[in-house]
């Protein structure tokens, strides 16, 4: 191994012990951020997220609230959670865990949100706030990428970035992101329709890759020194992290974000950065008036 670790574990416990002191700042002002889940099903891997989450907020002093659904419930049983989340007080940031269970339009559910409790950055007036240049809250994975990067020293300024697939949660953002004056980086993005997805990755500084296709980027895809962050989550028969990036990229790349312990780390950790800056915002315009 040559690449040296985007440690995202050690990168986020940093954030969270700097949200700790600013989490205890609005409690001496009476304001106590709360976040609360919707989690619909049983999917294992949503469950430990978020509980993982719920643990995070245990840890920096914000308070929980959860809701959970069996995966039968209704598109209407869903949208009452949340308009029951718009107007609990205690609430002052709020996700729907994803994905939703097949036949539930998650869309609906997501525009039905109280966008100033938007903790995800998700919601469709976050997304368009980020597209215009407005400040509110940015996505979490493409958020903690960006801080990842920059904890370590990557420079992303004038950086080729390949990013390597179109989701909700982190493609589609992420070229909003890094295309922001305050990032600066020229970004392509490619999906399953790209012709010549090697030729693409060869010519990348930082590649993301977010396609959930196991191994799906080869050493020989990689520019030596390039920086490479795997997203990608597929699980192998004994129900193990199965990333896109192939460990043989490690001989090649000069950072490599490992998955595990890469960015997933990062995500919750960006989640807190976003309900704890939206309480910050409600204490200001309460101060000023
Ligand atoms: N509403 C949302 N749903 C989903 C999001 C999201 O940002 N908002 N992202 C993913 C899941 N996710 C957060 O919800 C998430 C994924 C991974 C991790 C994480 O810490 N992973 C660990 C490994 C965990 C394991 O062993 O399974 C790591 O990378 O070290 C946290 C959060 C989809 N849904």
């Amino acid at each position: 191994m040559t690449a040296q670790i985007l440690d995202g574990k050690a990168t986020a416990a940093a954030i969270k012990s700097d949200l700790t002191a600013r989490v205890a700042a609005l409690k001496s002002k009476g304001i106590v951020p709360g976040l609360g889940t919707v989690l619909v099903g049983d999917d294992p891997g949503s469950k430990w997220y978020v509980a993982g989450k719920h643990r995070d907020c245990a840890q920096v002093g914000i308070a929980s609230i959860q809701r959970e659904l069996p995966a039968t419930a209704s598109q209407e049983e869903i949208e009452a959670v949340v308009r029951e989340l718009n107007e609990n007080p205690e609430c002052t940031g709020y996700i729907v865990q994803l994905p939703l269970p097949k036949g539930i339009d998650t869309n609906r559910v997501l525009e039905l949100m109280d966008p100033a409790k938007d903790a995800d950055g998700l919601h469709p007036m976050s997304l368009g706030r980020l597209v215009i240049g407005e400040p509110g809250p940015l996505p979490c994975t493409p958020y903690g990428i960006v801080q990842l990067l920059r904890h370590h020293d990557v420079e992303i300024k004038g950086a080729n970035v390949v990013v390597v697939g179109r989701g909700i949660t982190i493609g589609r953002p992420m070229p909003l992101v890094l295309t922001r004056k305050s990032e600066n980086a020229t970004v392509t993005q490619c999906h399953t329709g790209t012709r010549d997805l090697s030729a693409h990755l060869r010519q990348a500084d930082i590649i993301i890759a977010a396609a959930g296709v196991p191994h799906l980027i080869k050493p020989e895809d990689v520019k030596p020194g390039a920086a490479v962050l795997d997203v990608g989550v597929s699980r192998d028969e004994d129900g193990k992290i199965v990333g896109d990036v192939h460990p043989g990229v490690a001989e090649v790349a000069g950072w490599v974000a490992p998955n595990p312990g890469g960015v997933g780390p990062m995500t919750r950790a960006q989640l807190l950065v976003n309900v704890v800056e939206a309480a910050e915002r409600a204490a200001d315009d309460v101060a000023t008036g």
